[in-house]
């Protein structure tokens, strides 16, 4: 199969091959699983396993038997033997329970738009199968089976990007993955390995047969938060790649500036200890030393600079207290959404110990809804911070003697370098700013008669995190060229050549040569990156850069490398 078939979209983002490209097995049911788990299984192929404890087995089989019992019984439970939503005062007979639950995925069959990126979909399948070994949903083991299956072979519900307001969770687009999961009719489809089929032909080839449900069981397959917690758990992971990314561009830009490094000095952040400011700094410093760009200043010396200012500008020397808001907001994002990746999140959910129903409300995507604004609105201010650097490094007037627009061969007249580039900027920053505006708090006119009266929007939100990611590593792509235009031209003022290797700090060595060498352009000492403007397609290098970040390439390999943590 081609790699590239997957691939939904092309140029910005990884969906990768699901054939097993890793060796790695993800046990689900076991413990807690992590944003890394999910990526590994979403976009790297890692096999799923569900545990074979039989406690836990156990459980999910008597969660299964108290809802046979409380139907057999005549109990009123919610969803199981009533009606649903605003329609909740209905009573429905034992002889219509398994009915009701086929109804349920039908009626919700009513999403829209483009399909999610299958690797969103994969991550959906792994939380829900994870959610329902907690043995609290009344859901038989053979159908979490199903998504283990599913996974494994490669097969992928197609699910839609509008539909859920994140209220009853995700009840349209999980109702894609149920429908898809049992064969309930042609018109389910699914992605298998590539190629696009109706889902009882994929449950043919995988040796299944359709499966019919029980009661509660679609309930407890379409009352969840686990696609928009999926979407956001690859959105978190991708950000805090965007973050290393993003200071490893500031470490170029403060070389290519002939900034200080004495803003990073661990005494001023010891005097102001927020995590976020402290790891910033320390990172900075790190990703800095050894720099002959930079001025080394760490013994506190600081010397006139005749016309420009005796310190360097914010930008620069507040980097820490920018970047550490947004770091510790970053860090606190993964972990709510950590905890949501291991909840359940249906209703009612069953306590078996104390042979019990409670009727609740984890369905609500709160913490993704806002978790994920949050995330865009971090992008927001990563994005305006690579801004105001590109910015610096252009004008004559603040940059320290590079020329303006960063030209390289000033000997040609016509010649006007990055200008294009910063104006292209400068249209994608304001739209990763807007993308940071709050959806949790926007309200559609009281949802289902009433009932879902309150709803989270964090599928939207999700989603919108998702375009704003992709949008943020083309911004990225960017700001990377400015930062290594302008440590070859510093190069140039220092050591009267452009090979920046001989002077960037061995850090930045690493990351410079991961750019140069996706871009297909080895450096020299003859010239810089840029040198005529009609002499490289500045946007195919735009493109080469977004699309290894977005694969965690070669330069995502060279990040990783420099960070401690
Ligand atoms: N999340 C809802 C479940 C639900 C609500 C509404 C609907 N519906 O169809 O309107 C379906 C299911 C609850 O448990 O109360």
């Amino acid at each position: 199969m081609n790699q590239t078939s997957l691939n939904q979209d092309k140029t910005t983002h990884a969906t990768a091959s699901f054939l097993g490209n890793t060796s790695k097995t993800v046990k689900v049911g076991d413990g807690n699983l992590n944003i890394n788990d999910v990526v590994h299984v979403a976009r790297h192929g890692a096999k799923v396993q569900l545990t074979n404890h039989p406690e836990i087995l156990q459980g999910v089989q008597a969660s299964c038997d108290y809802i046979r019992n409380a139907v057999e019984s005549g109990q009123p439970i919610y969803g199981v033997t009533s009606g649903f939503g605003g329609m909740a005062n209905v009573v429905i007979p034992p002889e219509s329970a398994a009915l009701l639950q086929n109804n349920l995925v039908w009626y919700h069959k009513t999403g829209a738009g483009q399909k999610l990126p299958l690797a969103d979909v994969r991550a959906a399948m792994l939380l829900r199968a994870n959610s329902h070994l907690h043995g609290a949903s009344g859901i038989r083991l053979e159908l979490i089976q199903r998504m283990e299956t599913f996974l494994n072979a490669g097969v992928t519900p197609h699910v839609y990007e509008f539909g859920s307001i994140g209220a009853s969770g995700d009840l349209v687009p999980l109702s894609y993955i149920t429908g898809a999961l049992i064969g309930l009719e042609k018109c389910y489809t699914v992605d298998f390995n590539g190629e696009e089929m109706n889902a009882l032909t994929a449950l043919e080839l995988l040796g299944l047969k359709p499966l019919q449900l029980l009661p509660k069981e679609s309930l407890a397959m379409m009352n969840g938060t686990s696609v928009m917690t999926a979407i956001a758990a690859n959105c978190v992971y991708d950000t805090k790649v965007l973050l290393k990314v993003a200071m490893g561009a500031h470490a170029l830009a403060i070389q290519g500036l002939n900034g200080t490094n004495q803003s990073f000095h661990p005494f001023i952040h010891q005097l102001k200890p927020h995590n976020g400011q402290k790891w910033a700094a320390s990172q900075m410093l790190n990703l800095l030393m050894g720099s002959r760009l930079v001025r080394d200043e760490l013994d506190g010396s600081h010397n006139y600079r005749g016309e420009e200012p005796i310190q360097d500008r914010y930008s620069l020397r507040c980097l820490p207290q920018y970047m550490g808001p947004i770091v510790d907001g970053i860090e606190q994002i993964q972990q709510q959404i950590e905890i949501e990746i291991n909840s359940v999140t249906d209703n009612p959910l069953i306590d078996v110990e104390n042979q019990a129903s409670y009727h609740g409300g984890n369905f609500l995507g709160q913490y993704i809804g806002v978790g994920m604004d949050q995330l865009r609105y971090y992008i927001g201010l990563l994005a305006k911070h690579l801004d105001v650097q590109i910015a610096y490094l252009v004008t004559p007037e603040f940059n320290n003697g590079l020329p303006a627009s960063l030209v390289g061969n000033k000997g040609r007249a016509v010649n006007m370098g990055l200008k294009g580039l910063q104006i292209s900027g400068n249209s994608i920053m304001p739209l990763l700013s807007f993308y940071g505006n709050s959806i949790a708090d926007r309200f559609p006119t009281h949802a289902e008669q009433y009932n879902q009266n309150l709803n989270s929007q964090g599928f939207a939100s999700a989603n919108l995190a998702r375009q704003s990611v992709r949008i943020f590593q083309q911004y990225m792509a960017m700001a990377l060229m400015f930062g290594v235009q302008a440590v070859d031209l510093r190069t140039y003022v220092t050591a009267e050549h452009y090979d920046a290797r001989a002077t960037l700090s061995p850090a930045t060595r690493d990351l410079y040569v991961a750019i140069r060498d996706v871009v297909g352009q080895p450096p020299s000492a003859d010239r810089p990156y840029i040198w005529n403007d009609d002499e490289q397609a500045l946007d195919e290098h735009i493109a080469k850069i977004a699309i290894d970040i977005a694969n965690g390439g070669k330069i995502v390999q060279a990040i990783n490398n420099l960070f401690q943590s």
